[in-house]
């Protein structure tokens, strides 16, 4: 049974369009990207999962339970980080962490494990004493993941957790999504599609409240892209080699550049590819970033449209 389920929902501001037929799943132990840009309906939809928002038409539930009919027990079923956590200032970590554990409804040694547990994930230790309000705004976010994991939810939910985090922090924080996901399923929303590539195995892709599609992120093995570029007086040998190439390799024509033709390969072996075509005599053949497509479907399914 899927852990989150979506199906047909649309909700509306007055007039204006938050989300509209808007479904997809998210699977056990899945980490799954709401992704779009400024208004394209994300925290509309976390706002309906996480009972803040009715829907107004269609149906989501968490762990086969309705957000609406049984809110309370689906609620218990989550674990949500808000854009910006709100933490109390000036409190201590273990303070606010225990304040939240009894929300929670958690007690005594329940609760004091549920605390050390989540301390240790998420390395809390040193900071424990700490007031909240002194802390970097990376401990701050570890602070608001460790609030949300006390009831061990099923889904762990992050609205925009990257936003303000540097660069150390947000790999920090893609590793911990992926650990985390041992545990749970994750549902995390962003507008930055390079952080979306590299964290979740599926990307929703949403623009004006609508969904656009549901993306795999392929991972599979050492997969790679290749680039060959000739003259036209080299074609003919690439042909050739192209022709010869082993199973499994897809081979596509990219617009030329004045005389200079380009062929984009997407090959399972790299290193088998490179020796056959170095056998065939190429000498152009350069090696590209594995791409899982996301990229190039993003482009492609908002062409025309404004995206900032
Ligand atoms: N309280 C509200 N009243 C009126 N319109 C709203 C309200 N909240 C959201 N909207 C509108 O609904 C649409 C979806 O907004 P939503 O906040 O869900 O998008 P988002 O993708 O989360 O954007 P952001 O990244 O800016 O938070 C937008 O057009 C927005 O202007």
């Amino acid at each position: 049974m899927a852990v989150v389920s979506v199906e047909g929902l649309s909700r509306r501001y007055g007039r204006h369009r938050g989300v509209e037929d808007v479904s997809f799943e998210v699977q056990d132990h899945e980490i799954v990207g709401l992704l779009g840009p400024n208004g394209s309906g994300k925290t509309t939809i976390l706002r309906i999962l996480t009972g803040y928002l009715q829907p107004g038409v269609g149906r989501v539930r968490v762990d086969g339970l309705d957000v609406v009919r049984d809110g309370r027990a689906a609620r218990a079923r989550i674990g949500y980080v808000p854009e910006n956590a709100p933490l109390y200032g000036q409190m201590r970590v273990n303070e606010f962490l225990d304040f939240m554990g009894r929300l929670r409804g958690l007690q005594g040694p329940a609760l004091r494990g549920a605390i050390a547990a989540a301390c240790d994930r998420l390395a809390l230790g040193p900071v424990a004493e700490a007031m909240i309000g002194r802390l970097s705004r990376g401990y701050r976010q570890r602070v608001a993941i460790a609030q949300a994991l006390l009831h061990a939810p099923r889904l762990l939910v992050l609205d925009e957790p990257t936003n303000g985090l540097d660069p150390r922090q947000i790999i920090e924080l893609r590793h911990l999504l992926r650990d985390l996901a041992r545990d749970c399923s994750v549902l995390v929303t962003s507008h930055i599609l390079a952080e979306m590539e590299r964290v979740a195995d599926r990307v929703a892709i949403l623009l004006d409240g609508r969904l656009l599609t549901v993306h795999r992120i392929a991972r599979e093995g050492r997969a790679a892209a290749l680039r060959i570029r000739s003259g036209a007086e080299g074609a003919p040998a690439v042909a050739a080699a192209l022709a010869a190439l082993p199973p499994g390799v897809t081979a596509m024509e990219e617009p030329a550049t004045g005389d200079v033709a380009s062929w984009r390969l997407e090959v399972p072996e790299p290193e088998a590819a490179l020796a056959a075509l170095a056998a065939a005599g190429l000498a152009s053949v350069e090696a590209l970033p594995p791409a899982s497509g996301l990229e190039e479907l993003f482009l492609r399914l908002t062409a025309g449209k404004a995206v900032h």
